[in-house]
């Protein structure tokens, strides 16, 4: 039986996929996987018997990455399953910012036992009016899963648009619309563009990416969009930004006592994944990722470990070791599998960064003196007996 814990509500379309070998435990303490959105996982204590963590979802700042890795837990994502849900939102945000639809709906909230609002509406109107986005130049930075769903669809309604990802990925690349024009100085984006949107992941390199020096040199007409997280903006710069009329507008996703109720700030309540397509896709691909790893061993879509898969189990034994990502691993497993009589049937290491993980097939199972052992070897993590 397999216990798992939810950090955070997760939709019931995916936690009905887990089998009646699995049961939902009230406690992380008690738990082999967790599955998370937004709650901070930094200062919990991570138990010794959780084996997996899926944010279900794509930002994972608010999980202790290395340390799960230090303790031998994977961490996986949810990637692009809620990217159409903030795709959407982002375009709303475009809107909101160009035209005063919240002061509209206000004014009409207002005047709602005027008798003649009809009327009155058509000459207050004029107060509430904008400008289009078909024509105008967007810049997109950061082109994921993302980033390519909004950049095509703004080829779409019309707009000219800049793309910026140095490190694009070449699925990300193929999906991009070739209308979209390759940026190779981010400085372009800043100084041309009318809207300027964000989605890359939070990282001590994208930490405040979006500057005072970068602000400085925007349009006082441009319109900043922040459907990524509010740490990757200088958000006081943009805050006097904008009191300065330096800049239009800003959109964010994330409230703050900084944004919220300043001048020409459009701030939501983090809204962006919150649909219910984007809540289930999310959902159904993180307990699937849980139980290919709890099950076979199978790694996919991890942010901390490699992906490594082997498909289901077919052979009497088979174990996997996160180990670091040293030489001479794999000979000393072997030497301790052969010395066991073991016969090693199938095999895959991969590594990621300071990390690595082995998948050993197996021609028996393994007895508990050898798993002793492996566990005992310098540089092990963790081993799983899968089968
Ligand atoms: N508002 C919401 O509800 C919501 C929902 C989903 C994701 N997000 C946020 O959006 C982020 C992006 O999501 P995604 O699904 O598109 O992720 P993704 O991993 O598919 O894409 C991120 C892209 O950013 C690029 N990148 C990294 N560093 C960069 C840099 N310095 N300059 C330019 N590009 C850079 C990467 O190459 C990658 O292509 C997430 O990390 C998360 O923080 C927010
Ligand atoms: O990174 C993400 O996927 C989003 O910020 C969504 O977060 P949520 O699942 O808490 O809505």
């Amino acid at each position: 039986m397999f216990k798992y814990n939810c950090l955070n509500p997760i939709a019931a379309v995916g936690l009905d996929l887990f089998s009646d070998q699995y049961e939902k435990v009230d406690e992380l303490k008690d738990a082999q996987a967790a599955l998370v959105r937004s709650a901070a996982m930094h200062d919990l204590e991570l138990p010794d018997t959780l084996e997996a963590v899926a944010r279900a979802g794509a930002g994972v700042n608010n999980i202790p990455l290395d340390k799960c890795a230090e303790k031998g837990i994977v961490v996986f994502n949810t990637p692009g399953a809620n990217a159409n849900g903030v795709k959407e939102l982002v375009f709303a945000g475009m809107l909101y910012a160009s035209r005063d639809i919240v002061g509209g709906i206000e004014w009409c909230l207002e005047n709602q036992n005027d008798e003649n609002i009809a009327k009155t509406a058509e000459k207050q109107k004029k107060n509430f009016a904008g400008t289009e986005i078909s024509g105008k130049k967007l810049g997109v930075i950061g082109l994921g899963a993302i980033g390519v769903l909004v950049a095509n669809a703004a080829i779409h309604m019309g707009m000219e648009v800049y793309g910026y990802d140095p490190y694009i990925s070449v699925a990300a690349a193929w999906n991009l619309s070739r209308s979209v024009k390759h940026i190779s100085n981010v400085e372009d984006i800043y100084r041309e563009c009318d809207y300027i949107t964000i989605h890359v992941p939070l990282l001590d390199s994208t930490k405040k990416m979006i500057s005072a020096d970068a602000i400085a040199m925007m349009k006082p007409t441009a319109i900043i969009l922040n459907f990524a997280r509010d740490l990757l903006v200088d958000e006081e710069a943009m805050v006097d930004a904008l009191a300065a009329g330096k800049v239009h507008k800003y959109v964010s996703d994330f409230p703050n006592t900084t944004t919220v109720g300043a001048k020409g700030c459009i701030v939501t309540p983090h809204l962006g994944a919150s649909t219910a397509e984007s809540e289930d896709n999310c959902a159904i691909m993180a307990v699937r990722e849980i139980r290919d790893y709890l099950e076979n061993g199978n790694i996919v879509h991890s942010v901390n470990f490699p992906d490594c898969s082997m498909g289901a189990c077919t052979t009497a034994g088979r174990i996997g070791i996160l180990h670091r990502n040293v030489k001479g691993m794999l000979s000393l497993y072997t030497t301790i599998l052969g010395d066991a009589g073991i016969n090693i049937d199938g095999m895959a290491n991969k590594s990621k960064g300071d990390y690595a993980y082995a998948l050993l097939d197996l021609d028996t199972s393994v007895p508990e003196n050898v798993l002793e052992k492996l566990k005992n070897t310098e540089g092990v993590l963790k081993v799983r007996k899968i089968c």
